[in-house]
This record gives C-alpha cells, sequence and structure tokens, in this order.
C-alpha cells in the first residue's frame, strides 16, 4: 500500500503582517506547521498560544504546532487550549519525556517528539510506541530557509524500520530545507509528512507548490 502524503507549510516564512490571507492561500495543505520559539531552546523568539487561537478561528486545516521551548510541559495546556492538533516536544528539551507525552494524550492532542540532527534515533526507543509522530529535524532548528543536512535521509530510512518492528502506525515529518526538488527523495526513505517553509512562501502560487509537492511524492508510487 502507498503511504499517505501530508505536507504542512511552515507559516515561519509567511508574511506575518498578512497571516490570515497567507494561510487561505495555502489551500490543498493537510497541516498547517506552526513553529513555537523561544529564544532559550533555540535562538530565536516567534509564536506563543495568542497566535495560535487566532489561526484556529481562520482555518479548519489541522494545526500541527513544534514546540521549540524549554520546559514544554508549563505551556503544553496553553498551545492545546489555544487550538493545537499536534503538539510536538523536542527531546533534547523534555527531561521527563514519558510524563510529558502523556499530557499530551490527556490533553486530547496527538503527541509528537522532534529530534535534532545530531540526537541518535536510539533516544528514542522507549517511547516510540507512545508516540503519532516522530518529528526529524534536517536543519538545526531555530530558523528557516536553512538546507538539508543529507544525513538526514538514512536517519529517517532507519527510523522507518524501528516503527515498522512496533507494528504501529507512526507518522515520520521531516522539518528544514524540504523543497520539490528534494521532497520524493526524503518520501522514498520513508518520511510521509513534509513540513515546507520557505519553498512554500517564495513562490507566487502556494497552493500550486503544495499540489507539486504532493506529486513529486506520488510519482515515486509504484
Ligand atoms: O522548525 C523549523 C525551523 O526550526 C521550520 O519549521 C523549518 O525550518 C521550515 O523552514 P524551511 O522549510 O524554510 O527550512
Ligand atoms: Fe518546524
Amino acid at each position: 500500500m502507498n503511504k499517505p502524503v501530508r505536507i504542512a507549510p511552515s507559516i515561519l516564512s509567511a508574511d506575518f503582517a498578512n497571516l490570515g490571507n497567507e494561510i487561505h492561500a495555502c489551500q490543498g495543505a493537510d497541516l498547517i506547521h506552526i513553529d513555537v520559539m523561544d529564544g532559550h531552546f533555540v535562538p530565536n523568539i516567534t509564536i506563543g498560544p495568542l497566535v495560535v487561537s487566532s489561526v484556529k478561528k481562520i482555518t479548519q486545516t489541522p494545526l500541527d504546532v513544534h514546540l521549540m521551548i524549554q520546559r514544554p510541559e508549563e505551556y503544553l495546556e496553553a498551545f492545546a487550549t489555544a487550538g493545537a492538533d499536534i503538539l510536538t516536544v523536542h527531546i533534547e528539551a523534555a527531561t521527563h519525556l514519558h510524563r510529558v507525552v502523556q499530557q499530551i494524550r490527556d490533553l486530547g492532542k496527538s503527541p509528537g517528539v522532534s529530534l535534532n540532527p545530531a540526537t541518535p534515533l536510539c533516544a528514542i526507543e522507549e517511547i516510540l510506541p507512545e508516540l503519532d509522530m516522530v518529528l526529524i529535524m534536517s536543519v538545526n532548528p531555530g530558523f528557516g530557509g536553512q538546507k538539508f543536512i543529507p544525513a538526514s535521509l538514512d536517519k529517517i530510512r532507519r527510523l522507518r524500520a524501528m516503527i515498522e518492528a512496533t507494528g504501529k502506525e507512526i507518522s515520520i515529518e521531516v522539518d528544514g530545507g524540504v523543497t520539490p526538488a528534494n521532497i520524493a527523495e526524503v518520501y522514498k526513505a520513508g518520511a510521509d509528512t513534509f513540513v515546507a517553509g520557505s519553498a512554500v512562501f517564495s513562490t507566487s502560487n502556494y497552493s500550486l507548490t503544495i499540489q507539486q509537492m504532493r506529486i513529486e511524492c506520488q510519482g515515486t508510487q509504484s
């Protein structure tokens, strides 16, 4: 069976002064990816729950909230109330990861765990069966518009094998430097969910770019 394809435009690269229209122009997106940065875990500050709740009011597309923050447990409820559908925390930022994942479930949200490029897959071995999604960072988190780190492909392949061994359906999301030119390779490696910030928002027709990225993946299916 062919793997599903989910395209998640990252609003980090959108025009924040025109955010509602920017999101509406992403017709065909499966998720809206929202990058939350605290200036501590990563060297940048972006969006809080207030913006998430405004976004929630103007779109029915599920919100994929990527928390690049220290002490994520202190903010989960605020982001859940604001309208996040998926809440992804970084393994490097959560000391009691099992408890954090449980908290996300208890809030009725879908839990994801993200790994920085230098974090080995063995770090998620124990928690993997509890997750709905693993987010592989294919750049160092903090900024949009960076180049895809090629070693991420092998990491995705190895993660797909780990997931198959659990017998569960767990998504692999890839974030950073994904473009129409490399998405097919990332899909073939085993990913099913693709964040695209600059690759979407630097084009004149976001919807068409999203469609093109999906077609690139489907072209690899037999
Ligand atoms: O989490 C992120 C950065 O930390 C962003 O989601 C990511 O960088 C998307 O931007 P681009 O597609 O331009 O690389
Ligand atoms: Fe992200």
